[in-house]
């Protein structure tokens, strides 16, 4: 399975404080902005970096900087929004691109309701975040949607990512890269991770799951 688990100590610990069936909605918000944070961290490892000269303090001098035009960050909606600010806290002048997606509770098939994405596509890397990965259904409506636009670098971190998930995530886009804290056991009847972490978008927004 194509998949980077970040097993650092931090993100580990983080995680199983996350998991807590009882946690606030104050903690669970305050948990997802750190694991964003360093989930963010090893999924720019890899980026490509270029020689510049600046002006520094003695003259001239060689430094390094990312290389192509800035990321764009691509939260799905609800829950990917819960990410946002870890992520940026990394890469602070990324410019953000939105997908807003539901789940379907009979058919867990993805319902698209907004999309808006920054210009440039084809020469950013996107970094979808959403907390969750659990049919893939909504990951793989993302990609599509970035690869129509042209986009042809995307990575996808998310928190917490199911098997069967990952399988149609990478089956159907073998170029893109995922990264979670944790791959789960498997998915149950009504499409929720085990052990999981219950409905991540209402444990960020504060909403009761009906
Ligand atoms: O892999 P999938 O089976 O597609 O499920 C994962 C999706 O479900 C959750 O969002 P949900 O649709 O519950 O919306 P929300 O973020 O508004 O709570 C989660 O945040 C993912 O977007
Ligand atoms: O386990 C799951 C599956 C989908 N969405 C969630 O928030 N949690
Ligand atoms: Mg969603």
């Amino acid at each position: 399975m194509n998949i980077h688990v970040v097993n650092h100590p931090l993100v580990q610990h983080k995680l199983g404080l996350l998991r807590e069936g009882d946690i606030s909605t104050m903690k669970f918000r305050q948990l997802t902005q750190e694991l964003a944070r360093l989930l963010a961290y090893e999924a720019t490892r890899d980026f490509e970096l270029e020689a510049t000269t600046i002006d520094g303090w003695c003259g001239k001098i060689d430094v390094q900087q990312i290389k192509g035009k800035k990321v764009t960050v691509v939260p799905i909606l609800r829950a990917g929004i819960g990410m946002l600010d870890g992520v940026l806290d990394l890469v602070p002048s990324a410019k953000i691109s939105v997908v807003g997606l539901a789940r379907n509770e009979e058919t867990l098939e993805p319902v698209s309701y907004f999309e808006k994405f920054v210009d440039s596509l084809d020469e950013r890397i996107a970094i979808i975040i959403d907390p969750m990965l659990a049919t893939g259904g909504s990951m793989v409506a993302t990609i599509e949607l970035l690869k129509r636009k042209g986009c042809k670098q995307i990575k996808a971190v998310v928190m917490v990512a199911a098997p069967e998930g990952v399988k149609v995530v990478n089956d159907a886009h073998p170029d893109v890269q995922l990264y979670a804290a944790s791959l789960d056991s498997h998915l149950n009847e009504n499409g929720y991770i085990i052990p999981g972490l219950g409905d991540a978008g209402d444990k960020i927004f504060g909403t009761k799951h009906i």
